[in-house]
């Protein structure tokens, strides 16, 4: 094939001569000067290739094309450095070259467009768009249309395009309509819109498989349509943890070549009943508690969540618990082995052949994997327990702009493995330690109140009498509940909508009792806690306290490759200019 794709000649930018090569993977140029010798050199992978134009073309800010017919128009990812020691910002690179013939311009134009086939199996041809209007600051279709779609357009990828009207639109369309000759769907807003997106692509896969969400124990089916983050939101945390930057050029650039990178999901269940899908953070404790205090102040827009991160903080709380565990395999990696999932990770690499490899044979180790899950594996689970802090899950770092390095640096995000947290009773100061550090690169497992454990499925209980307990304890609170407080209670999701996700699968509501046990906060004088706290789960207030997780194994795909090392990828031996892994920094 390499043989069959290759490409030598001179061409011309300006004046300038340039020996252009297209062999293989990768399509370069290198100037020559009058002597013949070799200048620097820009070496661009095919696959990075985002589209060929016949003509003298420009993209933006509009689209014009001077129709010469011995001219063609390259445009390519281009890297730029986004500030951080990791991820990388990524724009459209363009570069027009003149050629001494038509019959060689067309020659260029063909080989390249068969080798960007070729090379780069996975690019969308039709995706399926939504824009949440009012995520973030509302900028969602000023973002695709200003942005995104003329890039869309530019490599021949026609969408279908819906404005949601309301919540859950998304996933209710994901679930009921037709979904055929779709490649991708894209998804224009913040985590909860993407979560929509996750949950609809999920339950649509169940579906049409004849399997049942609701069950623990049943192998989820990989979805078959990639899902594309378009960064519009007020948090963005799956964009950032998978991509390195929230940034909408970046974004779609990663859909347009057809990047693909897997992504575990936790479910998390009640007795038999799914309540939802978590990718981020499963958290309980301290983490529910700052939800739902900041739910009662959306008015002071992301500020909530400072403020009631000191709120909750102040309030100085500790609950009760029993987890429950079922740790990984530690041979294959720990949460404290001090690497970092990036892309082309190895760690995850080797799960694809572990979790896909052989599912054809009969005890494959993705089914004993899972067979696990079953009564007899009991003796494997680990059971602690005591006060908490904090008990989290979470599949992958979850790292965001405020904690860089995110919950659990060294988490996968597709090695079908979950990173538990456990933060124990301690002093505030102590506690306040641990928060801090997650802004630091100091880590925040070296302290002793802290434990973190690699696993595949949680368990989290009342210890007995805990449940009738928190119900007495918040039992005065029943009376002095206002209309505006049960309203909040009954309308936790992120948007105000009456409608909970879980309710879809259990069919319940929140029961008075979960109600009442929803933590009230008031600061310093709230001199009674609740025995009780509530999960955070993804940005939503899960209706039940007792849940059982499980983690699926590379459950979706993303229009993304993991974050990309900028130091390493500058650590190539290479200068700049002469980088062959198209490293184009600082350019
Ligand atoms: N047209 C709509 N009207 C109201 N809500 C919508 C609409 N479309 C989507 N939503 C809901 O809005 C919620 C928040 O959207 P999104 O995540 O895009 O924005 P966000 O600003 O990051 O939100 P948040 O700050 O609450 O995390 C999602 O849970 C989604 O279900």
């Amino acid at each position: 094939m390499e043989t069959e794709l290759r490409l030598e000649s001179s061409l011309w930018v300006g004046n300038k001569r340039y020996r252009a090569v297209l062999s293989g993977w990768h399509f370069n140029w290198t100037e020559v000067d009058k002597k013949n010798r070799d200048k620097k050199t820009i070496s661009v992978p095919v696959a990075e290739v985002v589209g060929v134009e016949e003509g003298r073309v420009e993209i933006l800010p509009q689209k014009s094309v001077e129709d010469t017919d011995k001219d063609f128009t390259v445009f390519y990812v281009k890297r730029i450095s986004s500030g951080s020691s990791y991820g990388l910002l990524w724009r459209l690179g363009r570069i027009q070259f003149s050629c001494p013939s038509r019959v060689l311009r067309d020659q260029w134009t063909k080989h390249l467009r068969t080798a960007l086939k070729t090379h780069s199996p996975l690019r969308p041809n039709r995706l399926l768009v939504f824009i949440n209007p009012f995520g973030g600051k509302k900028k969602g279709r000023k973002i695709y249309h200003s942005l995104v779609a003329p890039l869309f357009e530019l490599a021949g990828i026609s969408s279908h395009v819906v404005v949601t009207e309301r919540a859950y639109q998304a996933r209710d369309h994901l679930l009921k309509k037709d979904l055929t000759g779709f490649d991708g769907v894209v998804c224009v807003g913040g985590d909860g819109m993407f979560s929509e997106i996750l949950h609809g692509l999920i339950g649509r896969t169940q579906q049409e498989a004849g399997l049942s969400e609701n069950d623990p124990t049943v192998t989820l089916q990989p979805c078959p349509l990639h899902i594309g983050i378009i960064p519009a939101g007020s948090t963005d945390c799956v964009c950032y943890a998978t991509v390195g930057v929230i940034d909408p050029v970046t974004s779609a650039l990663h859909i347009i070549i057809g990047d693909s990178q897997p992504l575990d999901v936790c479910s998390v269940h009640q007795a038999s009943a799914l309540m939802r899908y978590s990718v981020s953070l499963l958290g309980y404790g301290f983490y529910g508690d700052v939800l739902a205090e900041s739910e009662k102040h959306r008015w002071m827009g992301p500020l909530r969540y400072d403020y009631s991160g000191t709120m909750v903080y102040l309030s100085n709380r500790s609950y009760a618990g029993i987890v429950q565990y079922l740790p990984a395999d530690p041979l294959l990696s720990s949460p404290r082995d001090r690497t970092r999932c990036l892309s082309g990770c190895s760690v995850c690499s080797r799960s694809t052949e572990r979790l896909f490899c052989h599912s054809s044979e009969s005890g494959s180790l993705y089914s004993s994997h899972f067979s696990q899950f079953s009564s007899d594996s009991e003796g494997e689970w680990v059971s602690v327990e005591g006060r908490f802090r904090c008990v989290s899950l979470t599949c992958m770092s979850s790292s965001c702009p405020k904690s860089p390095l995110g919950l659990s640096p060294s988490a996968h995000l597709a090695d079908g493995t979950g990173d538990l947290i456990l933060v124990w009773d301690t002093h505030p100061l102590g506690f306040l330690k641990f928060l801090y550090r997650h802004t630091s690169t100091e880590d925040q497992f070296d302290l002793p109140f802290v434990e973190v454990h690699r696993v595949k499925a949680v368990r989290f209980s009342l210890p007995s009498g805990k449940e009738e307990e928190a119900y007495k304890e918040t039992g005065g609170l029943r009376e002095g509940i206002d209309e505006e407080e049960r309203g909040y209670i009954e309308t936790v999701s992120r948007n105000g909508s009456q409608q909970h996700l879980a309710e879809r699968d259990t069919g319940q509501e929140m029961t008075n009792e979960q109600k009442m046990a929803t933590p009230f906060l008031c600061g310093l004088c709230c001199s009674k806690a609740p025995a009780k706290s509530v999960w955070n789960c993804d940005g939503e207030i899960l209706s039940s306290t007792e849940i059982l997780c499980r983690i699926h194994g590379q459950l979706v795909r993303l229009y993304a490759r993991g974050i990309e090392d900028g130091a390493a990828m500058h650590n190539c031996g290479k200068e700049n200019d002469n980088c062959q892994m198209g490293c184009t920094l600082n350019k």
